[in-house]
């Protein structure tokens, strides 16, 4: 970049109030205050109608169009005769759809259709999540993404790579909606559980916003799904013809804090103070570094950490109708202290303390965490990492998974590892001979990084066991009983959590909106499903639950002071529910 051309970035960037050139009233893209060498975008809108218009995928009805709009939009002959309605075309695609036996081609298909017809797209996501929640979702977006190079058509989300150093206010304005509202963002290095994938880990925030429309009733152009690129370290993808990120190595330190900060400034000069910024999958050195320091001054949130917490402290909650007790009479261990292992055990020591009235330090101690050095215990505290610490209790020294249940004899053991087949035939056999109902949940994504599969729970706890998993297994038949494993998984709770964070114009996010949105999702929970094993509702219920889930959220909001959007209506349910995106036609003038 020449020196001109920089001094340009810089200056587009100084839109302070302190700026001596005058503005409008929510001049939010400092049009009104640009002097001639600062950049602006210009934009234009038009309406968009004949060839166009079939192009749009916002607005592209296909073979649905009406006569009368065939006519009025100047679609005559660009399209074959037959007008059919929306439920045809959906009951064609799915026959279609269902004819693929691979799952990643059914993900392209899907792909493909949100690129072609978008309220299409939702209505099929809509009306058959259970279906095709594990296509545009874990497990088959993993595999997406480590293919995403050689199946990439179209971006369909901004790409903010470390060439646009400087300019990274510009890159936004690119995008062509201005009034966002959720951005799911990730760096790539950590993608489910399969490492780093840089530039690619795009699938995620693209699936993520999917579920934030389909699930939580969040607009589609209020979504914008993003992936900063700084390099990747996985050797293969740099050497991979096809890689469609950077070709260097990740930066790190100074050099990446710096390009994250003026990315979230960015994005808040941008969009504003009400604009919800997800951060997913990003490596644990990084997460709650990010989290932490931008907790306080945007409205962040963290999935991984945050989403999953939440999610499963629900299941925890609901399990207790099949195990007994309170949360404070269990002991809980986590294999695996990364980002979902230690943001889980601090939203039950947080929900153990609030109804027990006792200290949070207190309530840590029925929990214990693994990670790869083994039990964290004192003896280790010097040199754990600061989210780890917390979690270092008294305890002689063990390295291995099976003695250290041999040891702490937890009712609960919770895999957020990373790492599939962990959870052996030994460690769920003493699970069992400990507990009459044990509970195992393997949280790790996709199906393959699983800690053990339903089957091998159900079989090795000779049908005991109460099971959830990050990624979807289909039910067990074990001594002819039926059981129905559950999904543990934060879509349970991010569309929900979010919508009622933009319900309610929330500026930040608070800790006990996370304890909020946990129990709106438990008490969705039934006997009907507790009968069956279970310790979530089923998907085909989401919409409803994501609208509890986003009045509690809000309501809390409302509560701790941090809503703008006044006043609070009455009944937050009912308001959730009238607000949410429905992906039906609308007719056109
Ligand atoms: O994406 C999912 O299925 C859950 C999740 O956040 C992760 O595994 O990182
Ligand atoms: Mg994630």
């Amino acid at each position: 970049m020449d020196s001109k051309m920089e001094e340009k970035s810089e200056a587009v960037l100084d839109m302070s109030p302190t700026s001596t050139v005058g503005g409008g009233v929510e001049d939010i893209y400092g049009e009104d205050r640009a002097t001639e060498d600062q950049l602006i975008t210009p934009w234009t809108f038009v309406v968009s109608s004949g060839y166009n218009l079939l192009r749009d995928p916002r607005y592209n009805k296909g073979l649905a169009f009406t006569e009368k709009e065939r006519d009025v939009h100047y679609l005559q002959g660009l399209l074959p005769p037959a007008v059919i309605p929306q439920e045809l075309q959906e009951r064609r695609l799915m026959q279609s759809l269902r004819g693929y036996e691979v799952p990643l081609n059914k993900y392209v298909v899907l792909m493909e259709l949100e690129e072609r017809n978008e309220r299409l797209f939702y209505k099929l996501l809509i009306d058959n999540v259970e279906e095709l929640l594990p296509i545009v979702y874990t497990p088959t977006v993993g595999e997406a993404c480590q293919k995403y190079g050689s199946i990439f058509k179209r971006p369909q989300g901004l790409y903010i790579s470390l060439k646009e150093k400087g300019r990274i206010l510009e890159v936004l304005k690119n995008w062509p909606e201005r009034k966002i509202q959720v951005i799911v963002v990730t760096d790539g290095e950590r993608i489910l559980g399969l490492g780093d994938l840089g530039c690619q880990g795009m699938g995620i925030p693209v699936g993520k916003l999917a579920l934030y429309t389909a699930l939580g009733g969040v607009r589609p152009s209020a979504c914008l799904p993003i992936t900063i690129d700084v390099g990747t370290n996985n050797e293969q993808l740099l050497k991979d013809e096809f890689y469609i990120g950077l070709r260097q190595k990740r930066a790190t330190g100074k050099e990446y804090y710096d390009f994250l900060d003026e990315f979230m400034k960015a994005v808040k000069q941008n969009y504003g103070e009400k604009v919800l910024v997800q951060y997913e999958d990003f490596a644990n050195h990084n997460a709650f570094e990010l989290l932490a320091k931008y907790g306080t001054t945007h409205l962040v949130f963290n999935d991984d950490i945050q989403g999953t917490a939440a999610v499963v402290l629900a299941g925890l909650v609901a399990s207790l109708k099949l195990l007994g007790g309170s949360l404070a009479d269990h002991t809980f261990l986590f294999f695996g202290a990364g980002e979902a292992g230690t943001g889980i055990a601090e939203l039950i020591a947080l929900a153990i303390s609030k109804k027990t009235k006792a200290p949070v330090e207190e309530a840590r101690k029925n929990i214990w965490l693994v990670d790869s050095k083994g039990l964290i215990v004192n003896a280790r505290k010097e040199s754990l990492q600061a989210h780890k610490k917390p979690w270092a209790h008294e305890h002689e020294p063990v390295n291995n998974l099976l003695y250290t249940v041999k040891a702490i004899k937890p009712a609960a053991i919770i895999g957020t590892s990373g790492v599939g087949q962990t959870f052996t035939k030994e460690v769920i056999e003493v699970m069992a001979s400990i507990n009459k109902r044990p509970l195992i949940m393997a949280l790790s994504n996709p199906t393959a990084q699983s800690e053990c599969t339903a089957e091998e729970a159900y079989t090795w706890s000779e049908g005991r066991a109460v099971f959830a998993s990050g990624s979807p297994f289909p039910p067990v038949e074990y001594n002819n009983k039926l059981h129905i494993p559950s999904q543990a998984n934060n879509c349970y709770i991010f569309p929900g959590f979010g919508f009622g964070l933009v319900m309610a114009g929330a500026i930040r996010v608070h800790n006990d909106m996370l304890l909020a949105a946990s129990e709106a999702l438990a008490s969705q929970v039934t006997e009907e499903h507790y009968g069956k094993g279970m310790i979530y509702p089923p998907f085909g219920n989401i919409r409803k639950i994501s609208a509890h889930i986003a009045a509690n959220v809000a309501a809390k909001a409302y509560e701790l002071g941090v809503a703008t959007r006044l006043p609070q209506p009455a009944d937050l349910v009912k308001y959730a529910e009238s607000c949410m995106y429905t992906p039906n036609y609308r007719s056109y003038r």
